[in-house]
């Protein structure tokens, strides 16, 4: 990890445990006594999340959080947190170095010099980027640093997402495809930047790889399962397609080992063992985002890019009370509140200068009754008890 996001994390007393060896399988045995689990691409299962009774805090060092069981970290009270867009420039910089190399056969051609094959007249039969059309699959943090240095090529960007309208398109200065299919048929270079999700899974589908150009470039650099690659290799062959693959099915969770993927000998495919995301600036400003959350999760009351976070919190009212800071004057009105069986989703306390007097704000389910508040009112120890009832955001 950084020198710097290390130094953070020292300053804050937290105890260091790097255990990069540990794999989907042996980290629940690991997670003993953790209070606050960093990882990479190493699954996280709900056998971990169980066995992790001392867990309070997962942090993705990283963008997708595919890799962990996050309904089973919500069931037990876990946050779950990611580091959004801090590797973003990483993978948008492999992505076009994939898209360059295919377009002139980079690695073929390194490999034949290797070999002591000079062959000029095979290798300078490339097309050229200038001018031809890139389509973007997913306009986030990666999606529009691909654009950007897309439009440095000279090619003409569009692109498909699942907030982007014609009038935002227009806006960005950007093709608008209404559909996938739609983003594929246009594409000469297209390139999959989606977050991989029930909704997501296999969507660049047959229909999809049917719909593109003849000799198109295919980039993927995302997730392996948001594509169909049993498709990919029919397509390839029917359609001459090149394809460059960070990403690929049954992934070995360690750094080094034996891997073969099939889809590799399919034709003009190349490979990366899935380093997107690792160059040392990128590296470096994910270990210090991670540094950030653990310090506000230890520090503060709200936990940076939280991804479970309930979005409907079932809360609808606001107590608020203001009192004196004595011991017991909290618990006394929180027995009140079960007494009258109202369920607190939220909670927050809030300790003002001289520390004589604190503002508990407490958001609950259920309006607690005339009764409920007068039961707190009553407490020596209380200046004020109000409730407020929260505006229907949604
Ligand atoms: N190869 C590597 O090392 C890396 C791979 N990744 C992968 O790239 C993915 C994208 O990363 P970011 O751009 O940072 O995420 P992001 O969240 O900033 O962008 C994702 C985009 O996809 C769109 N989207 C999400 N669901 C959609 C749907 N159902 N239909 C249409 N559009 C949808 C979102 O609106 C957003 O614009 C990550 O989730 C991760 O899986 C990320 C970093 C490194
Ligand atoms: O950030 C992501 O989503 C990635 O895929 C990066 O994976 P890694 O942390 O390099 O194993």
């Amino acid at each position: 990890m950084d020198t710097q996001a290390l130094e953070e994390l020292r300053v804050l007393g937290v105890e260091i445990i790097s255990r990069p060896e540990l794999t989907k399988e042996t980290l629940p045995a690991a997670l003993d006594g953790i209070g606050i689990l960093v990882v990479r691409s190493t699954e996280v299962t709900a056998r971990a999340i169980e066995a992790g009774r001392h867990l309070n805090l997962i942090v993705r060092a990283g963008a997708g959080v595919n890799t962990i069981d996050v309904a089973a970290a919500s069931a037990r009270g876990v946050y779950v947190a990611n580091c959004p867009g801090k590797n973003a420039i990483a993978v948008a910089e492999l992505t076009m170095g994939l898209v360059v190399a295919l377009d002139r056969r980079i690695v073929d051609a390194t490999i034949d010099l290797r070999a002591g094959k000079w062959e000029k007249t095979r290798y300078a039969q490339a097309e050229g980027l200038y001018g031809r059309r890139i389509g973007v699959a997913g306009l986030g943090a990666i999606g529009r640093e691909v654009l950007h240095r897309a439009r440095a090529f000279g090619l003409e960007p569009y692109a498909w997402s699942r907030s982007l309208s014609s009038n935002k398109a227009q806006r960005l200065d950007v093709g608008f495809a209404r559909t996938l299919e739609e983003l594929a048929a246009r594409s000469h270079v297209f390139t999959i930047h989606l977050p991989l999700d029930s909704r997501t899974r296999g969507i660049v589908n047959r229909n999809v790889l049917d719909a593109l150009p003849d000799g198109a470039i295919v980039v993927n650099t995302a997730r392996s399962e948001v594509m169909d690659y049993e498709a990919l290799e029919v397509a390839i062959a029917k359609k001459g397609l090149r394809v460059g693959l960070d990403v690929f099915p049954n992934e070995p969770d360690r750094g080094t080992g034996t891997f073969e993927p099939r889809v590799l000998g399919r034709g003009l495919v190349y490979g990366t063992p899935h380093i997107g995301a690792s160059t040392e600036q990128a590296q470096r400003a994910i270990a210090m985002e991670t540094a950030r959350i653990i310090r506000a999760f230890m520090t503060e009351e709200t936990v940076p890019n939280v991804v479970n976070i309930c979005a409907t919190s079932p809360a609808r009212y606001v107590v608020v009370i203001r009192m004196l800071d004595k011991v017991g004057v909290l618990a006394n009105t929180l027995s009140v509140l079960k007494r009258h069986g109202i369920n607190i989703e939220e909670i927050s306390n809030t300790v003002f200068d001289g520390a004589l007097a604190t503002c508990t704000k407490m958001r609950v389910s259920g309006r607690p009754g005339d009764a409920c508040l007068k039961e707190i009112a009553a407490f020596d120890e209380v200046l004020h008890v109000d409730v407020v009832s929260l505006p229907n955001l949604a």
